[in-house]
């Protein structure tokens, strides 16, 4: 069971801070709170995780943090997690969490904290997050990593306009992507072009961040398994109440009824109030808004091709996180999705 902020906050001192954990809230001047969360969703970026903050802020015993943030990213390496340490870490983090919102006690008293910050899976030290908040439940999302890359890309191409994210995805994927015959049942392995990973961080990180093991096994160092809980974007498509379901059982949290309060938006998805998947795809790429229907086909066989691509070269590193959930028991779900069985 996660920590619930259900006891007396403790005074906001570095002393106090150093025998606190997930869970635990802090009382500063003129009654303000802080809490450390006892949920973290650590991940990863374009897997759904804003949605599920979105679920959980319906949920009456959880009080969600409500945006991402960022608090572990590219942190500089401490030496050790000693006492001393630990105190100020969790002290500035819970501040740092909610330093937009004057929490009261009442607002936290027997509620489930939660925050959520994607980036947290490749850009945060595990070993940090576990130095401040050793008894909180880590939850993963992933996706699909090769629907995860280009939904990550198809992001910065709409809302960034970046310089990186300039070309379309297929051209970016024959750059980057060499080796093979761009088939996926050719023998040579796919593996990224090193000038072109060296010229950009953004595309760098867009294709690691899809070797799910690697990271994962980070994840899986520092915290102990049962509280580690993988749950995938493609699950939750399918059967979202069942996914909620695992994450309360996860999380310690009694059963919300979540289907009386759920409808179907215009894509066919189970939201609870207003989703990104509302109108994340009302936006359609430029041959599309032209009505070019020439451009239109030959940018769409140019993007299946490119996703069988993708897709070739991230399967051994599928297979790899196929045997790590088996190992660690760390799936929510025991069902393991169809694009992701497909590829083990
Ligand atoms: N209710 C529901 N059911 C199923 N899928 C949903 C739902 N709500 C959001 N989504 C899809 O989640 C994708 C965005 O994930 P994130 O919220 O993690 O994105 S972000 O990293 O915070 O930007 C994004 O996927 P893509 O549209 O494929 O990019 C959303 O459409």
């Amino acid at each position: 069971m996660a920590r619930i902020a259900s006891g007396d906050p403790l005074p906001a001192t570095v002393e106090a801070a150093k025998t606190a954990d997930a869970g635990d809230c802090f009382i500063g001047e003129a009654s303000t709170v802080c809490c450390l969360p006892g949920l973290v969703n650590v991940g990863v970026q374009k897997a759904g995780t804003g949605e599920l903050q979105t679920w959980l802020g319906v949920h009456p015993a959880v009080k969600v943090h409500g945006g991402e943030v960022h608090f572990f990213d590219d942190q500089e390496r401490t030496p050790s997690c000693n006492a001393q340490w630990r105190g100020h870490l969790r002290l500035r983090y819970a501040r740092f969490l909610w330093k937009r919102q004057r929490l009261r006690e009442a607002d936290v008293r027997g509620r489930l904290l939660f925050e959520k910050t994607p980036a947290y899976f490749d850009r945060a030290q595990p070993r940090q997050v576990a130095c401040a908040i050793p008894a909180a439940r880590v939850l993963i999302m992933l996706r699909e990593p090769a629907a995860r890359a280009h939904s990550a890309y198809d992001m910065c191409q709409r809302e960034q306009e970046g310089r990186w994210c300039k070309a379309p995805f297929a051209q970016v994927v024959e750059r980057v992507l060499v080796g093979g015959g761009g088939n996926s049942s050719d023998a040579a392995p796919l593996h990224t072009s090193r000038r072109q990973m060296q010229r950009s961080p953004h595309l760098r990180r867009l294709f690691l961040m899809g070797h799910y093991s690697t990271f994962m096994r980070r994840w899986l160092d520092v915290f102990v398994w049962p509280h580690v809980g993988v749950l995938w974007l493609e699950q939750f498509k399918a059967d979202p109440f069942a996914c909620m379901h695992a994450v309360e059982r996860f999380a310690g949290l009694a059963h919300h009824p979540y289907r009386t309060v759920a409808t179907r938006n215009e894509a066919g998805l189970y939201v609870v109030g207003r989703s990104k998947s509302d109108y994340e795809r009302k936006r359609a790429p430029s041959p599309w808004a032209a009505g070019d229907t020439r451009a239109v086909v030959s940018a769409t066989a140019a993007l299946e091709a490119a996703m069988v691509r993708v897709r070739a070269y991230y399967a051994p590193s599928q297979r790899r996180l196929a045997q790590l959930l088996q190992k660690t028991n760390t799936s929510l779900l025991p069902e393991l999705p169809s694009p992701v069985t497909g590829l083990l």
